[in-house]
């Protein structure tokens, strides 16, 4: 048997397991490094995250991605680059974790990698009749592999599409084995770059949860403040858009866009949910002179009703449901203080670690998950295509040498 196939089976093998899981976001603020200690599979997972980090991106990085990201039209031989390029970089920032946290390389079992989404375009917001969904990450897993000196679990999502779903959001995989419960119907609410939730019934019936995209979360808003208030990079506390005035008709427009009435579950991203979506809804209500603030409070204001929105249409035919949060978007006041308004069944918004995960370790952790399915697990069925949630093992595996 070759090594790395033993290694993997011993790894399978044992009581517990050390993953790293990795996750890139939309937001491109860093790279979220999850150290887990798993142990068991499917609906006895059981996840304790030693450390975990944020390794945030300088300016360089930053500017390297966005000339490619969610854009239609780009420098391939860039894209080309940038696919080893970010790989190696995962592969040093999990190295320098590892220094920080004293923990040798040679103790982690596999490195769970999501990559960088550069495109993400399901069948409902392309026109080319020829294709079905398709999504795209970089960061390639056997350059994170070699560099890190880890095997590498990578490349979750093209699994996914192949077996019937949109590539996203995987959440539902993770959410369902590990925060499920049969005392509480659960909305797990996460509000990164796009906001997406799973639910989560009381009943714990797989045949019944699901997860589903919401709209945006923190991204317009990001990309407004990237480009009037540089160098801020978001509404640090909603200092801006809680010195503004809701602009009613451009509210209006925001909501929209016909991914709003699509039925869950749908997915979608930074392509259509950008400035330019922002600017075209400006034009058509003539509220281009608008102030910065005002603007930043309606945009605030349009996430927290879409949230709402998807929240309320869950929980609609419920006594009782517990939303638990994760994802930057549980730091903005303001938008959470609108959600929680636009709730009125809600007496609250937990977030996840009342669960006892980190809200913002969330989907690092989700990856780590995933990558112990892999390894173990790859029993759980949900037995309901029409979610969403093809009964597939996800992942790609890459060597270190
Ligand atoms: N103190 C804060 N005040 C307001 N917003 C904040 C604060 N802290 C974080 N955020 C928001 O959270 C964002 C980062 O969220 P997160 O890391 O969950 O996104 P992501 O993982 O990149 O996104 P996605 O889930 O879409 O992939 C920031 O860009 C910012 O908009
Ligand atoms: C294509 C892609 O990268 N989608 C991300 C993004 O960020 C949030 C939302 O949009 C979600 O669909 C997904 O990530 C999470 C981790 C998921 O798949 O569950």
């Amino acid at each position: 048997m070759h090594q790395h196939i033993l290694q993997l089976y011993n790894s399978a093998k044992k009581q517990q397991r050390l993953i790293i899981g990795l996750m890139s976001g939309t937001s491109l603020d860093g790279l979220d490094v999850a150290l887990c200690k798993v142990s068991g599979h499917g609906m006895d997972t059981q996840i304790d995250v030693l450390a975990f980090d944020t390794v945030d991106y300088d300016d360089d990085y930053k500017q390297k991605i966005k000339t490619v990201f969610a854009k239609r039209e780009c420098d391939l031989e860039l894209v080309t680059l940038l696919h080893p390029w970010v790989g190696q970089l995962h592969g040093k920032m999990v190295l320098q974790c590892l220094a920080k946290w004293k923990v040798a390389a040679a103790d982690i079992d596999v490195i769970a990698s999501h990559g960088q989404t550069i495109y993400h375009c399901p069948k409902s917001q392309h026109s080319q009749s020829d294709f079905n969904h398709g999504t795209l990450q970089i960061g390639d897993s056997d350059h994170l592999a070699v560099t890190a000196g880890i095997t590498t679990i990578g490349d979750f999502r093209q699994k996914h599409i192949a077996a019937g779903g949109e590539g996203a959001p995987l959440a539902v995989y993770g959410d369902y084995l590990f925060f499920s419960s049969l005392t509480e119907n659960r909305i797990l609410l996460n509000m990164g770059g796009i906001a997406n939730l799973t639910f989560l019934p009381q009943s714990a019936d797989a045949s019944a949860v699901f997860s589903s995209d919401i709209g945006p979360g923190n991204t317009i808003m990001d990309a407004y403040i990237q480009r009037y208030f540089a160098p801020l990079h978001y509404d640090k506390d909603s200092l801006i858009a809680n010195q503004g005035q809701i602009n009613q008709p451009l509210l209006d427009e925001l909501c929209q866009d016909e991914f709003f009435n699509l039925d869950f579950p749908k997915t979608t991203g930074p392509e259509v949910f950008n400035l330019a979506y922002l600017h075209q809804a400006q034009t058509t209500t003539n509220t281009l002179q608008l102030s910065h603030e005002d603007v930043m409070a309606t945009l605030n204001r349009f996430s927290a009703m879409m949230i709402a929105q998807a929240i309320n249409q869950c929980s609609e035919k419920l006594a009782d449901v517990t939303v638990y949060a994760s994802g930057g978007g549980i730091h903005n006041p303001l938008l959470m203080k609108h959600i929680l308004s636009l709730c009125p069944q809600l007496h609250e918004i937990k977030n996840t670690h009342a669960l006892g995960i980190d809200p913002d370790a969330k989907e690092a952790v989700l990856f780590a998950i995933l990558a112990n399915e892999c390894l173990v697990g790859g029993q759980q069925r949900f037995g309901n295509q029409a979610q969403g949630i093809p009964t597939i093992t996800m992942g790609k595996v890459s060597f270190a040498d």
